[in-house]
């Protein structure tokens, strides 16, 4: 199976093809732009059949992946797999992403990053799910706001100011709060301009229509917003809302579930331990659901990857990695002191014992190294291996990824 890399003049053919493997058909836009107008066509990959038309596509995206400790690594965001169903279980897309990841390594990137449209699929390759995300239901009428200790916070006078947009009359501020709350947050993904200006992607980067509601601190300054669409039933639908801290969440949350005209407010993408929920004095007034992987992480570099990510507890670990997919295995001292980790070759016996997908998994945080110890993934060698390691792993907060790609 030949492997050949596509480039602008391929575009078309490429977006037709990865359609095709998902039984779909391309939209078109009049005003060009679009969800897959930022596809980077010098790092896309075709598979050629015997009569040299392409039968599979795979795309890669430049990112900014933040790692915890407000860390910025460059990372592939691979999208638009897809193999035609006439040519699928003959290792297509195993050649494709041989090629690929020797593609990114050679980029100078130590990660590759996607989000998996079916959980079978890239285990196989060595990425596992790193971050995890939730829709909350909340009913309006059950949504007032509690807060039991936290003096101050219940009565304090509201600071700043709200004002609704529609999508298309806000775009710079959209990008310029995207980008301040991308750089805190373990889990995010840069949105390169070229995104905001073509409209790819999904809302609230695409025109399509949605209101935003943004806030501004005392100084005007714009600190957060949330973007929404009314649906049937009076369902009020936050795609995301995102904040530079967790007043000025609350301050958002609040101004969705004050609504007038609303029945239940849908926060479509939360993070994991969201406070949001312990924030209302009912606590059942928000209903859990569809709690889905989203980021799925592989590590091309081991000690790289380790040793660029900040760490906030001291230990030691001797972590025993293997990468069948690329053929490869090391065994790596990995030593924490004051935030930063050295990671180096060793010949110590091993605290744990891991296959280069679980790494991923446990890399940002977001999944504990003893649940997989738990679940048979991880073996560990000694009895407190697992809980050092989920000690030495966690991140400042769970790590999130509201982007699509
Ligand atoms: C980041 C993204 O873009 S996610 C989008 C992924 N694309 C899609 O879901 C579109 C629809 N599906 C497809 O196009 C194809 O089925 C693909 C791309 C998922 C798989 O392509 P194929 O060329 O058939 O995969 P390939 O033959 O290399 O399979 C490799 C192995 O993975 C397994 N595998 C492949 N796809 C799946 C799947 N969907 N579920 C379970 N196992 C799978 C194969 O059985 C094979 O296992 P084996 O090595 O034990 O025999």
């Amino acid at each position: 199976m030949e492997i050949r890399s596509t480039n602008e003049q391929d575009r078309d053919v490429f977006v037709g093809t990865f359609h095709a493997a998902f039984g779909r058909f391309p939209e078109v836009s009049a005003e060009g732009g679009g969800t897959w107008s930022a596809l980077e066509m010098d790092r896309g990959l075709f598979a050629v059949g015997a009569d040299g038309r392409p039968v599979g596509t795979a795309g890669a995206y430049s990112f900014e992946l933040t790692l915890p400790g407000a860390t910025l690594a460059p990372a592939a965001g691979v999208t638009a797999v897809g193999v035609l169903p006439s040519h699928r279980r003959q290792g297509v897309l195993s050649a494709m992403m041989r090629r690929q990841l020797a593609d990114v390594r050679a980029r100078g990137e130590f990660l590759s990053v996607l989000l998996a449209s079916e959980a079978l699929i890239y285990r196989r390759f060595g990425y596992g799910p790193a971050t995890h995300t939730q829709r909350l239901t909340v009913s309006r009428h059950r949504a007032a706001f509690g807060f039991p200790r936290a003096v101050g916070l219940a009565d304090a006078p509201a600071t700043g100011s709200v004002e609704v947009f529609r999508r298309t009359e806000c775009a710079g501020i959209l990008e310029e709060v995207y980008d301040r709350y991308r750089r805190a947050q373990p889990g995010a993904l840069s949105r390169p301009h070229r995104w905001w200006a073509l409209g790819a992607g999904q809302p609230p980067i695409s025109p399509a229509p949605r209101y935003i509601v943004v806030h501004r601190d005392d100084d005007g300054v714009p600190d957060g917003y949330a973007s929404y669409a009314f649906g049937e039933a009076n369902t009020l639908t936050v795609d995301e809302a995102i904040a530079a801290d967790d007043t000025v969440f609350t301050a958002l949350a609040r101004f969705v579930l004050e609504h007038d005209l609303v029945a239940q407010v849908v926060f479509k993408h939360l993070p994991p331990e969201h406070p949001l929920r312990w924030q209302l004095a009912d606590f059942r007034a928000g209903q859990v659901s569809d709690d889905t992987d989203w980021l799925w992480v592989r590590l091309l570099d081991v000690p790289r990857a380790l040793t660029t990510r900040g760490w906030f507890v001291d230990g030691e670990l001797v972590l025993d990695v293997e990468d069948p997919f690329l053929g490869e295995r090391g065994r790596y001292l990995l030593t924490v002191r004051d935030g930063k980790a050295d990671c180096v070759p060793t010949g110590r016996e091993p605290d744990l014992s891991l296959d280069v997908s679980d790494l991923g998994s446990v890399y940002l945080g977001g999944t504990a190294p003893s649940t997989l110890v738990r679940a048979g993934h991880i073996r560990a060698h000694r009895p407190d291996a697992a809980a050092l390691a989920d000690a030495l792993f966690r991140a400042e907060r769970p790590p999130h990824c509201l982007h699509w790609f």
